[in-house]
């Protein structure tokens, strides 16, 4: 059995599916596809066949074709590890996750694309407006914080995977984190109960930094 998977270098929500691979114990099933798209890979008609939508991540298993990472992870789980509590089972635990997951993809992560993808890919100025969007979103991560050890509860979740991808993002984009006192307690704590994850983030991250600091020279 083998689960193709097309990613993006230093791609967030690429990191996200592979942090999710790691933590049910996948990664021997995994086959990577890299899909280069300063070579605009993702639209040769193969690709696009498979997803019109011309995104990373994209998985393909046992001819099974899903993309969107957060739909992605949460398909991995209940296939492959039904009742694991990163993705629980009980209704409301469950509908607590998937709101911070629709969260990080609106508002957090959504804001920060609007922010600092806009500018990179279509040349529109880095905006003090867009800083303050990201703030507030990270103000609101930071209320949720104050009530839950991890971003969905007394557990670590999916919602703390993509939510590490993003703060770091965030960070690595110049927007400092360190004004949100529970947003710093949960960041050392997911990185301390995960360091495998962590690690794999931190590869993806590195690339993301290379990738736009290359850009930003150009
Ligand atoms: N919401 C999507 C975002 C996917 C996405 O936009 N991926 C980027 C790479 S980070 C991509 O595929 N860009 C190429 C394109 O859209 O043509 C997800 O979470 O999977």
């Amino acid at each position: 059995m083998t689960i193709d998977f097309y990613h993006m270098i230093g791609s967030p929500p690429c990191s996200f599916v592979e942090m999710t691979f790691a933590a049910l114990g996948l990664e021997s099933k995994v086959k990577h596809h890299f899909v280069d798209f300063l070579a605009n890979e993702q639209f040769t008609p193969e690709y696009l066949k498979m997803n019109p939508q011309h995104t990373a991540p994209t998985i393909v298993d046992d001819g099974f074709i899903l993309w969107e990472s957060r739909a992605i992870c949460k398909y991995l789980v209940d296939k492959y590890s039904k009742g694991n509590a990163l993705y629980p089972v009980d209704v409301q635990a469950r509908a607590v996750v998937d709101q911070r997951l629709d969260f990080d993809l609106d508002t957090l992560y959504g804001r920060f694309t609007e922010y600092y993808f806009t500018h990179f890919f279509e040349g529109k100025p880095l905006e003090e407006s867009g800083v303050k969007k990201i703030q507030e979103a990270l103000g609101f991560l930071d209320t949720f914080l104050a009530n839950t050890k991890y971003a969905a509860g007394s557990g670590l979740t999916l919602a703390d995977l993509t939510l590490l991808v993003t703060v770091s993002v965030i960070e690595a984009a110049n927007v400092s984190v360190k004004e949100y006192p529970n947003i710093v307690r949960w960041y050392d704590l997911v990185k301390s109960t995960a360091p495998k994850l962590a690690a794999i983030n931190d590869k993806y991250l590195k690339d993301f930094i290379d990738f736009f600091d290359g850009l930003a020279k150009k």
